[in-house]
C-alpha cells in the first residue's frame, strides 16, 4: 500500500517532515488503516529533549503536524467518495494543540493515528494519539484546511 505522502503532486512533496522530494528530512508515512490511519517513527538519539532518553518535544510536534495534514487529506478524500490514486486535497495545518502526557523514548518505534472528529467544508478536525508501545505519549488537536486552488488569470 502507497503512503498517503507518496501520492503527494511533486510541488507538495517537500516537506521537512514528510516530503518524500525532501532529501534532508525525516520521510514520514502514513497510511490509511481502516476507519483511522497510521504512521510509525524512531527517532534518533539525537533528537534528545535534554532529559535522558526523553524525545524532543519539537519532533513529537512535527510527526503530529505532518501526520495529521496527510489524515486530513484522506479523511476529505474519503468524505468525497475518492480514491487517493485520483489525487489528494491539499491540507495544511491552521492550528495545532498538543498535550504531552508522559515522555516518548528515543531508539524506540512510535506509532502515531489520527481518527476524524469533523469536516466542515474546507475544514477539517483531526484527533491525533502518540505511543509509545502501549504508554500513551501525546495527544492532539488539529485543524487542517484545504488549499483553494490558485484563480486562474
Ligand atoms: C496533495 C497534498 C499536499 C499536502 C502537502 C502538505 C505537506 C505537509 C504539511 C505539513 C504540515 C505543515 O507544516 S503546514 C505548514 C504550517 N501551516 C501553515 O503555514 C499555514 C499558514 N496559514 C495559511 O496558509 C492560511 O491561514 C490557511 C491556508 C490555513 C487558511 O487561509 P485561507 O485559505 O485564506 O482561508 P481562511 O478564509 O483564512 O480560513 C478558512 C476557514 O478556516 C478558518 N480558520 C483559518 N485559520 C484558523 C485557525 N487557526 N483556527 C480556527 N479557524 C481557522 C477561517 O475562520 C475560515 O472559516 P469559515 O469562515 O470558512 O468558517
Amino acid at each position: 500500500m502507497k503512503a498517503i505522502q507518496d501520492l503527494y503532486a511533486a510541488e507538495y512533496a517537500h516537506c521537512f517532515g514528510c516530503g518524500p522530494r525532501n532529501a534532508g528530512g525525516h520521510h514520514l508515512k502514513s497510511y490509511v488503516d481502516g476507519d483511522r490511519t497510521i504512521a510509525h517513527f524512531t527517532a534518533e538519539a539525537c533528537y534528545s529533549g535534554g532529559v535522558p532518553n526523553q524525545l524532543y518535544g519539537g519532533m513529537i510536534a512535527s510527526l503530529l503536524d505532518c501526520h495529521g495534514t496527510a489524515s486530513a487529506a484522506a479523511f476529505l478524500n474519503q468524505q468525497r467518495g475518492r480514491t487517493p490514486e485520483l489525487g489528494l486535497p491539499r491540507c495544511v495545518t491552521a492550528s495545532l494543540r498538543i498535550d504531552f502526557k508522559r515522555p516518548a523514548p528515543l531508539e524506540t518505534q512510535l506509532t502515531i493515528t489520527g481518527a476524524l472528529q469533523s469536516i466542515d467544508r474546507r475544514k477539517v478536525w483531526v484527533a491525533l494519539h502518540l505511543h509509545a508501545g502501549e504508554q500513551l505519549c501525546a495527544t492532539g488537536e488539529m485543524l487542517a484546511i484545504e488549499l483553494q486552488e490558485p484563480a486562474q488569470s
